[in-house]
């Protein structure tokens, strides 16, 4: 490891990190201290740029990003919403408008049935492109050592050239730019987007992407030490967090993934969109941290596991380890995807009591096909565990004891795994926490009320899911309040304080 020099700009505020540089990795984040308090603040950054996302835009606003815009802006008329069009302050006026309205840049409408709008992903890079003009410090210190992977990038030629035509090409040509930016450095920035932008939501949920060029250089782990939360109502400043406590030099990761896939599917992931093979613990390790989240059941023995002989290599062939049967990775790969296909539908289904049991359903085929904890599996449990206590049929009101045992059982599994892949203050973590204290509390009454629990045992019960909600609420104390996870903790502090009057209200005599 190298240490970095440069210190980044005042849009940037550190505690105990610092830039290193290693040839795997390039330039990352390390504890420069060690961090003894999970959950303290490492850095806060305001995000270079913000603005649609690539690839896959609607037509949307230019300044709130609600998708299906009809409106136009009164003086570009590229796509903005009423109320943004009364707000002569906003992000689009601020930035692009007068220079789209100068060069008289047409917005195109997207022919009838059209859902990309491949016109629009040229507003980012334009935007980092005119961050680079404002700020021209924090670029050359900050974002062009930024990676970008050009030469990956050039190898997938289609994508390249939809780039180059749509962004660089358009805004150097209609966009009349051709003498402030060259191709070469639209390029980059196209790149510097892909592989260091962040997505968020706006208050209102809509996706976006900030560019953070101090944060954004956090490598990747599957099984991350950090987690970050993106405050829309803050300008969308960035806050990192430990999730455990670091050592001094340790490298600072995050997950540029989902966790809750399997190895093959986040390999590819980060090898597609991030241009590297991810090398980490828990990729290292075919059993993936002794979970067996990718096992699938031997078909040839009685008590073995199908796991990848190398789980790193691309079309690396499947072994048992109890007996000699293999498996190629395609006859792997179709298996999963046909399971796969199976959730999917069922996901689709409406959100109701149907959709519970065929996932119920599913889980209990799939016992003799796959590990219990396969991330498919696992993935059927969180689904689960949304639909006990919400859907018509099997409201909170209407669960059995049993039922509420299985609540209980699945948010346990859940947790269990979690454990392995997002140690501390995981935000999936305070979720299945706040899923589990539900089914704790009632099913500790209903043992009271019928005399299966004494009033010692009815207390312990509710202390120990009031231990859960206090986890719950230290894990999300810090979301923006807007986001879901903000609100799951404003209900979550709600039910803590119900349910601390409800001990305190038992009095002495259930001791
Ligand atoms: C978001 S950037 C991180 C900053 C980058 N290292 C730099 O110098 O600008 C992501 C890139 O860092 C490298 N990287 C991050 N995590 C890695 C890991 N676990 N293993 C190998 N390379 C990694 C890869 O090149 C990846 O495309």
């Amino acid at each position: 490891m190298t240490a970095v020099n440069g210190m980044p700009s005042s849009a940037v505020q550190f505690n105990c990190t610092q830039v290193a540089w290693s040839p795997l990795f390039g330039r990352y984040l390390v504890a420069s201290d060690a961090v003894q308090q999970r959950g303290q603040l490492l850095v806060e950054e305001l995000p270079l740029a913000v603005g649609p996302k690539c690839g896959n835009s609607d037509v949307l606003c230019l300044a709130c990003y609600a998708p299906r815009i009809v409106e136009r802006c009164s003086q570009c008329s590229w796509p903005l919403c009423p109320a943004c069009n009364e707000d002569a302050n906003n992000t689009h006026r601020q930035l692009e408008c007068g220079l789209l309205k100068a060069a008289k840049a047409r917005f195109f409408e997207l022919p009838a049935g059209g859902k990309y709008c491949p016109q629009l992903d040229c507003i980012m890079p334009l935007r980092v492109l005119l961050a680079k003009e404002a700020q021209p410090e924090r670029w050359q210190n900050e974002v062009a050592p930024m990676e970008h992977h050009e030469q990956q990038r050039r190898e997938n030629a289609d994508v390249w050239h939809a780039d180059r035509v749509n962004i660089a090409q358009y805004l150097r040509g209609p966009c009349k730019l051709a003498e402030r930016f060259s191709e070469e450095l639209i390029m980059q920035v196209v790149g510097i987007l892909e592989v260091n932008a962040f997505e968020a939501r706006t208050t209102q949920g809509y996706p976006l992407r900030c560019l953070y060029p101090y944060t954004g250089i956090l490598a990747h782990s599957c099984v991350p030490n950090t987690a970050r939360s993106i405050h829309p109502s803050d300008s969308y400043r960035i806050r990192l967090r430990a999730m455990v406590p670091l050592e001094a030099g340790q490298q600072l990761q995050h997950s540029y993934t989902y966790t809750l896939d399997g190895t093959v599917q986040r390999q590819s992931h980060l090898r597609e969109g991030k241009y590297f093979n991810c090398s980490c613990d828990r990729c290292l390790d075919a059993s993936e941290l002794q979970t067996h989240f990718s096992s699938l059941k031997c078909g040839q023995c009685t008590d073995g596991w199908l796991l990848p002989k190398q789980p790193t290599v691309v079309g690396s062939s499947w072994s048992c380890r109890a007996c000699d049967n293999t498996a190629s990775s395609e006859e792997v790969r179709q298996i999963v995807d046909a399971l796969q296909l199976e959730v999917n539908a069922v996901q689709s289904l409406e959100m109701g009591a149907k959709r519970l049991e065929e996932a119920e359903r599913l889980l209990r085929k799939y016992k003799s096909l796959l590990h219990p904890a396969h991330y498919i599996a696992t993935g059927l449990r969180q689904l689960l565990i949304e639909m006990y206590g919400r859907v018509q049929g099997y409201e909170m009101v209407q669960l059995t004891d049993q039922l509420l045992e299985r609540k209980a059982q699945l948010c346990r599994e859940v947790l269990h795994v979690l454990d392995r892949f997002e140690p501390g203050l995981s935000r999936a973590r305070a979720m299945n926490l706040y899923e589990l204290h539900v089914p704790l509390v009632l099913l500790a009454k209903s043992g009271f009320i019928a005399s299966r629990l004494s009033g010692g045992e009815l207390r312990a019960r509710l202390v120990e899911a009031i231990d859960l909600l206090k986890e719950c609420v230290e894990i999300l104390q810090h979301e923006d309040s807007s986001s879901q996870e903000g609100i799951l903790c404003g209900v979550a502090k709600q039910a803590l304080q119900q349910l601390t009057m409800s001990v305190e209200g038992l009095g002495d005599e259930l001791q």
